[in-house]
């Protein structure tokens, strides 16, 4: 997994890899910038051949556009340069600028010359911006947003500061793509931000590791790396038994399709065994549907009542298409003050919906239970927020608070750890914004506690395989049309994937 750092640590990072390499800070700035062009080049190979206008600042960050203009030279192409007027520039970008000729100024009251069509490589800021841009950044920002062609930011789109919330009227380019070094940078992630990077690159360049892992962080991006190394094996003489007897509780006249793709989402994720508890309007059902689930009876005609467990599990989700009939609240209770203190649990739904209005019931649920919320259900769990950064940190203040795992579910779904870490996920795309995509979250998440994994490990391999099975389905079946259904299809793809 990758760390997400301060600008302060990004600064000391690059200090450290400069120190440890004997090289200079201008060499780091060439070589940023090279493996900037390259990943540019290859995701937009028209580079060389439409016109291209870099709009560089004074900081670093100026500099890696300006050494990107060389190389674009280099390469024969012809890009117009801008560099913002300053009596401060930082040493490499003074350097850089000797080596340009044809350097055109940028000042704020002046508009500058864009073609009809082409690139903007936007290098003003990168993560050095130390506080949001003020109004007079606002015509030349404004500029930019207009062109018609493709905005490339490096590093971070200007504006954006790199791990803060930005105020609403604050300028900042929106970029079609943005080019980040070696890090994903926090505020990359943030759903509120996703007009300013719809989409983010991250290029390598080989900053130095040991400084990278001498630094504090609670916060994580996670790769292919983190899924593969939470894969449990199978062995050669293993049984049903060795993976787990998981149960999934939930269903309610009208929402059966919840529970069934729950427990198909669960086997298709390894668990051994797997008991369903509907009520008996959702028994043919889920038999005739599923049939490798196991069904136990529940009096309920329509709604679950008596959440009556005739054995122990090693995994149980509950709350799915549920509904919040009186009787099932009531049973819910039951079940929740009937739970041993280690009892691997997934709350999604309903049970979720049910605890934010008995909040004392919260106490009931064993130590590390994963509550997987949708946006609404999480608001009635940790109250409303205004931004992304209030939202992070009232999850994790009730992960803390509670010693539970929160999911802050969608694009680069956040885990939210008791510890106080966030793990933000790599994986996945919008055609999961489909009913049932969470269903089929929750019968990964139980089906892998089923087979003994730590809450923990459940949650980053179960959101990240979840994620990667979306994106094999999207690929072949596109975003539009991807349903929860086939997220479960592509799954064993992914697992096969994961594997290798
Ligand atoms: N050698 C290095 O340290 C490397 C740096 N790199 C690049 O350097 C960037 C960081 O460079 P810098 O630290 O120079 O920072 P930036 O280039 O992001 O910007 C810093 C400059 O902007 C000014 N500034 C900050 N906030 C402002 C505001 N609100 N209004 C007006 N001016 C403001 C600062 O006073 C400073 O002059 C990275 O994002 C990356 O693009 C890369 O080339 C990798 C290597
Ligand atoms: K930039």
């Amino acid at each position: 997994m990758k760390k997400i750092l301060t600008p302060n640590q990004l600064h000391l990072v690059d200090q450290q890899t400069i120190n440890k390499e004997g090289i200079n800070s201008l060499d780091l700035t060439k070589r940023a910038s090279s493996a900037a062009l390259i990943a540019m080049l290859e995701d937009f190979t028209d580079l060389l051949k439409d016109p291209v206008v870099l709009v560089c600042g004074k900081g670093n960050n100026g500099a890696d556009g300006l050494q990107i203009a060389k190389l674009l030279q280099q390469l024969g192409a012809k890009p117009l340069v801008y560099l913002l007027q300053s009596a401060e520039y930082s040493p490499d970008n003074l350097a850089s600028q000797k080596s340009l000729a044809d350097i055109l100024p940028l000042n704020l009251t002046e508009e500058i010359i864009l073609p009809e069509h082409g690139f903007i490589i936007d290098c003003l800021f990168g993560f050095g911006l130390k506080k949001e841009l003020g109004s007079s950044w606002k015509p030349l920002i404004d500029r930019i947003n207009s062109f018609q062609g493709t905005v490339l930011s490096i590093d971070m789109p200007s504006g954006l500061p790199s791990d803060t919330s930005l105020s609403v009227n604050s300028p900042c380019v929106h970029a079609d793509k943005v080019y980040t070094f070696e890090l994903p940078k926090w505020s990359l992630l943030m759903p509120e931000n996703a007009k300013y990077v719809p989409a983010f690159r991250i290029v390598s360049i080989d900053l130095e590791q040991e400084a990278i892992q001498s630094l504090e962080t609670q916060n994580y991006y996670l790769g292919k790396e983190d899924g593969q190394e939470r894969i449990i094996p199978r062995s050669k003489f293993s049984h049903k038994g060795t993976y787990g007897h998981a149960l999934i509780i939930g269903g309610s006249l009208g929402k059966i399709g919840a529970p069934l793709l729950c427990s198909k989402a669960a086997m298709r994720s390894g668990c051994g065994l797997l008991d369903v508890l509907v009520p008996q309007c959702g028994q043919s059902i889920i038999h005739t549907a599923h049939p490798e689930a196991m069904l136990l009876s529940d009096s309920g005609e329509e709604v679950l009542r008596d959440f009556n467990l005739p054995k122990t599990y090693q995994a149980i989700a509950v709350g799915i298409g549920m509904g919040q009939d009186e009787e099932t609240i009531r049973g819910f209770d039951l079940f929740l003050q009937s739970l041993e203190q280690n009892q691997a649990l997934v709350l999604d739904a309903d049970a979720l919906n049910i605890l934010a209005k008995n909040p004392t019931w919260i106490s009931n649920l064993p130590k590390e239970t994963i509550l997987s919320p949708h946006p609404k259900e999480l608001s009635r769990l940790i109250g409303e927020w205004h931004s992304d950064e209030e939202k992070l940190l009232k999850a994790k203040e009730f992960a803390q608070r509670h010693q539970h795992i929160v999911l802050i579910k969608g694009a680069h779904t956040a885990i939210v750890c008791p510890d106080g870490s966030v793990y933000f996920n790599s994986t996945g795309n919008p055609g999961m914004a489909t009913a049932g995509s969470g269903d089929t979250l929750t019968g990964i998440l139980v089906g892998l506690l089923a087979q003994g994994m730590s809450s923990t490990d459940a949650a980053i391999l179960g959101v990240y395989i979840h994620g990667y099975a979306a994106d094999l389905a999207a690929n072949e079946l596109s975003e539009i049309a991807l349903i929860a259904s086939d997220i479960i299809r592509y799954l064993p793809k992914a697992w096969l994937e994961l594997q290798r």
